[in-house]
């Protein structure tokens, strides 16, 4: 379950509708999937060429249903590690604050992450997230995002547009 800690605060939250209920308030979505069933028999059965095929085969129909309520169109899976060439790099795209004209919409199948959110309240927060953890931050909200010291995750993210994913950095913003 994800973890939610306002910056400068004591404030952490741990208990799944009281996220919920903290971030709904600036517009953003958080809900649980059940994350075992993709240690299931049935989901070991799933005939996929690649495992990204087989976590969002599982996951199919939380991911339609989103798809549904979101408006998105595809989805893929993203795994970073500490292997994956050019960590660096990627990381450097998404650890600025920035923004996007689309939602990011991310569920969490491994490891973890944080992602801070800077809301117009100028509150910052913290989201930290786990398996089993699904965050929409919706277009227009500034944020960023860190790995934790282990510096693993695997998410499905499900897009409006595969292009939709351009990072507005704030630098560019205040130009
Ligand atoms: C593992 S998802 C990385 C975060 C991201 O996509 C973003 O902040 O735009
Ligand atoms: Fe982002
Ligand atoms: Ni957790």
């Amino acid at each position: 379950m994800a973890e939610l800690r306002v910056r400068g605060t004591d404030t952490v939250l741990t208990e799944p509708g009281a996220i919920k209920d903290f971030v709904g308030a600036y517009g953003l979505d958080y809900e649980v999937w059940n994350i075992d069933k993709l240690h299931s028999e049935e989901a070991k059965a799933v005939e996929a060429d690649t495992e990204q095929e087989r976590i969002l085969e599982v996951f199919s129909d939380e991911i339609e249903a989103l798809k549904e309520r979101g408006g998105y169109e595809t989805a893929d899976v993203i795994a970073l590690s500490p292997d994956t060439p050019n960590l660096d790099d990627i990381l450097a795209k998404f650890d600025k604050e920035h923004e996007h004209t689309e939602d990011e919409v991310r569920f969490v199948v491994d490891g973890r992450g944080v992602f801070v959110i800077h809301a117009p309240d100028d509150k910052v927060f913290d989201v930290e997230v786990h398996p089993g953890d699904l965050l929409v931050v919706p277009e227009g909200t500034w944020h960023w995002f860190e790995l934790c010291e282990d510096k693993q995750i695997k998410c499905i993210r499900v897009f409006t547009s595969k292009d939709g994913w351009v990072a507005h950095y704030r630098e560019e913003a205040a130009e």
